[in-house]
């Protein structure tokens, strides 16, 4: 009987795709393992398999499957399932989940570029004939594709030399051209062989009487080994006994010491063995685990609820500790990168060695690092700190599911496929492995709170911050009326100038927060009142000083500074509108002596950027720290006092039905970083529209009216959680066939869903990179089914696709948009 497989292969196609294997090959084959097969007339993908059967596909000739390319999975069965459930809810393939779950080096395939690594330590005669050719071709041509390779080496499957060559680090790819990949070796030694008992190192160092130094080395190590019993790193030794690399070197010539490089995991723990013990729980935050671990009897997902600075962080890693005493594996989710920074070392100082961090800052092959020791359950990864992505890895025992921050969109992926909500995933990926599922915040999402109201989660809350710090004193600064008396100096209240050089005065540090990065979001003649707009998108262009450039947000087209205006030629340019770079020029003009840092998009490049600006306000040596929302939550500074709002406006009038919720949560997180530890800390929010509901409950700190009136307008106008939503998206670069397609979908969903569908409508942005957009929101009511309106928008979309004229529209779906 012929064998069949289907896999899943890394591209958008709706269905799976089957291969013949020989009957060996059956044998060998689990779901979950890698193969290369062949694509389309001669492209060649990394596929996973999915199922093994024998039932041959009725429209097409399976092909033969290239090559086998592991012996064991490296995705779990319950990866698989999970995948099924993303692809299924947020309707796109299982491919595009496979390419976004799985590192890229796990995903050669016949496009990828591939490069010559040109620090390799390369030995020729260590390579095969196949690596050789390789190597050698890539001398006269530093970049080749898949394909290429495939026709110098005449064959087909060359994904395993490809595979050998990365291993050996004589290639990296493409997108690993600026992190200079190399696999980080460490070099330790060891007392040789035969000078390891106690009688014979005597008679070793005796007969080195003359050679002092390299005694000093000898015995240092053999002390050194007589703690760890392992062999000792040449930087440790070196630094122990106060000597140089070349004197071990001779020492390792002589036969005297072993050398050995072992490859470390690149995220390691520098801490020695050393771990803190955990902060004992003062009452309320015992309280609070003891609520937890109540619900979590109950099977629900808990939600705990804490005010800026109650300790929550605490809290979790008390919870953390005992499934990891249990043997479990507990994931820890944060919305941002940012937030990654200083919980690593929190966690690190606990638990030392056993956390492990994944993000999309690590390069490729740190990332397949991680990948690897989650899969094996090695305790090196018991415990992962993560951005979104770290939903993906191949857990196998996982105990806890945290997500902090609960309430933050950017656990929303936005682009490309899947367009998940790590939070609302990573309840479905703990339930998959019968895990316990807490989320935290202190400005729960109105969608959690509201779960907890209707009882489906269960609820803990901690009222007080730790150690009985009173919330912020907070006021709010009338700038209109400040303006109109002319008190305003640049961008700043007399009342935000006398907070700050009091903090200042008292050796304290300031937050000031802008929720746009640049100098200025607009430039505008005087003269003409034309304003320079992106040529690829419906834009302003953003003026940024410190680069003279005035660039686009949106794109990455960016001019120099004009000094002229290009309409009417008169040198009568203007800003309108401010951004971060200009707050932070008006404070080096007000306060010379203070340091000034900044944290936006701009400042926070590199793999390391946002741990040198976090590190430095923690070291104070910045004194007042500007930035756009990135630094708003989640961060803990001992020495903060002051945190200013510039404008609270733009917020507000956000449009979109979330802005109220949204700028409730943002002032709240962003003034609980004020007087986290010592003393009351002040917040200053300026706005020109003071009287604001919002501002005013902000103020008072008052979530349950926040919310109350959130349930009540989303209940009357239709929006989640009391309905469901799904936004569709419509995009093509003619401006009236994009219309027309989407006037035409709308209006087949209308035909099905009546006035549950809003629009066509353009988004703020109408056209980015000369891509005009439009949306159409479906809105399901509770005692619809999900699953039956989503088939039927499929079937909309197999009818649009029929329509040629509609060819080439891009119609993208977007569940649970937010
Ligand atoms: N039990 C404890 N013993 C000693 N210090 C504690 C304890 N709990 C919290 N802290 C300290 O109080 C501060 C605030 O705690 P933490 O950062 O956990 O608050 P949080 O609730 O996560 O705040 P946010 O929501 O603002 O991020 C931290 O500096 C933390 O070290
Ligand atoms: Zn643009």
């Amino acid at each position: 009987m012929q064998d069949f497989i289907n896999v899943i292969l890394p591209i958008p196609i709706e269905k799976l795709f089957t291969y013949k294997v020989t009957e060996e090959e059956a044998k060998l084959l689990k779901p979950g393992m890698r193969v290369a097969v062949p694509f389309g007339k001669s492209k060649i993908y990394t596929a996973l398999v999915f199922e093994i059967h024998n039932t041959p596909p009725t429209v097409y000739e399976a092909k033969q499957i290239d090559q086998i390319l592991e012996d064991h999975p490296v995705v779990t069965q319950v990866q698989l399932k999970f995948w099924h459930w993303l692809a299924q809810y947020y309707m796109c393939s299982l491919g595009e989940v496979f390419r976004a779950a799985v590192p890229s080096a796990l995903l050669l395939e016949s496009e990828t570029l591939i490069l010559r690594n040109d620090r390799a330590d390369l030995e020729e005669n260590d390579l095969l004939d196949d690596e050789f050719m390789v190597f050698e071709a890539l001398q006269h041509q530093s970049i080749l594709r898949v394909q290429e390779i495939s026709d110098i080496l005449d064959k087909k499957n060359i994904i395993p030399v490809l595979n050998r060559l990365l291993k050996k680090n004589i290639i990296f790819l493409k997108e690993e051209m600026y992190e200079q990949y190399k696999p980080k070796l460490v070099r330790y030694v060891q007392l040789g062989k035969s000078h390891r008992s106690e009688e014979n190192l005597e008679a070793l160092l005796n007969g080195m009487t003359r050679a002092p130094k390299q005694s000093q080395v000898v015995l240092t190590l053999f002390q050194l080994q007589a703690v760890t019993k392992k062999p000792v790193k040449v930087s440790d030794l070196e630094n122990a006994s106060n000597s140089s690399s070349a004197i071990i070197k001779t020492l390792i010539d002589k036969g005297i010491l072993e050398e050995q490089f072992v490859q470390t995991d690149r995220v390691v723990y520098e801490g020695g063995d050393e771990t803190e013990t955990l902060k004992s729980l003062n009452d309320f935050q015992k309280e609070a685990l003891k609520d937890i671990k109540g619900s979590f009897k109950d099977n629900k997902v808990v939600l705990l609820h804490g005010v800026t600075s109650s300790g929550k962080t605490e809290v979790y890693v008390k919870l953390i500790e005992e499934y990891v005493n249990q043997g479990k594996q507990a994931l820890y989710l944060l919305p941002e990168i940012a937030l990654t920074t200083q919980l690593i070392s929190r966690l690190q100082a606990y638990f030392g060695e056993k956390v492990a961090v994944y993000h999309s800052k690590y390069n490729v092959q740190e990332r397949v690092e991680v990948w690897n020791n989650v899969l094996e359950n090695k305790p090196v990864a018991q415990i992962v700190i993560g951005a979104r992505s770290a939903l993906f890895l191949p857990f196998n025992d996982l105990g806890l599911v945290i997500v902090d921050e609960e309430h933050e969109s950017s656990f929303k992926q936005y682009d490309p496929a899947p367009r998940y909500h790590a939070r609302d995933a990573a309840i479905v990926l703990g339930n998959l492995h019968g895990s316990d599922i807490l989320l935290g915040s202190a400005t729960p999402s109105v969608e959690s709170f509201y779960n907890v109201k209707v009882g489906k989660y269960g609820y803990a809350h901690i009222e007080r911050r730790y150690g009985n710090v009173l919330m912020p004193d907070m006021e709010l600064v009338d700038i209109k009326e400040q303006s109109r008396k002319k008190r305003m100096k640049g961008h700043f209240s007399e009342r935000l100038l006398e907070e700050i050089t009091e903090t200042l005065d008292n050796g304290e540090q300031v937050i000031l927060f802008q929720n746009r990065r640049g100098y200025a979001p607009i430039m505008e003649c005087t003269t003409c009142g034309h304003a320079p707009q992106c040529p690829n998108c419906d834009v302003s262009l953003t003026y940024h000083q410190h680069r003279k450039q005035l660039r686009c947000h949106y794109c990455s087209y960016h001019i120099a500074l004009q000094e002229t205006c290009q309409a009417c030629g008169n040198a009568t340019l203007d800003t309108k509108g401010f951004g971060t770079e200009q707050v932070e020029q008006e404070l080096n003009t007000l306060f010379p002596k203070a340091n000034v840092g900044r944290m936006d998009l701009d400042t926070t490049r590199g793999k390391h950027g946002y741990e040198k600006i976090i590190t430095s306000f923690e070291q104070q040596e910045i004194d007042i720290l500007v930035g756009t929302q990135m630094l708003t939550k989640g961060l803990d500074f001992r020495n903060v006092n002051l945190v200013g709002i510039m404008n609270a406006d733009s917020l507000l009038n956000f449009p979109d039905f979330r802005a109220h919720e949204r700028s409730f949560q943002l002032l709240t997180q962003v003034a609980g970083r004020a007087g986290r530890t010592k003393k009351r800390g002040k917040v200053i929010i300026q706005s020109y529209n003071p009287n604001h509901r919002i501002l005013q409950q902000v103020t008072t700190n008052d979530y349950l009216e926040m919310f109350q009136e959130q349930i009540y307008e989303r209940q009357q106008y239709k929006y989640p959680p009391i309905n469901r939503i799904i936004k569709i998206t419509f995009k093509h670069k003619d401006y009236n066939k994009l219309n027309e397609a989407a006037e035409w979908f709308a209006k087949s969903l209308r035909n099905s869903f009546g006035g549950n569908v809003l629009g066509p409508e353009y988004p703020p942005v109408a056209r980015i990179r000369n891509q005009y957009i439009k949306n159409v929101i479906v809105k399901i009511g509770e005692n619809y089914s999900l699953v039956k309106t989503k088939n039927s928008i499929k079937r909309i979309e197999k009818s649009f696709n029929a329509i040629s004229y509609y060819r080439g529209v891009r119609v993208i779906y977007n569940v649970d948009h937010i």
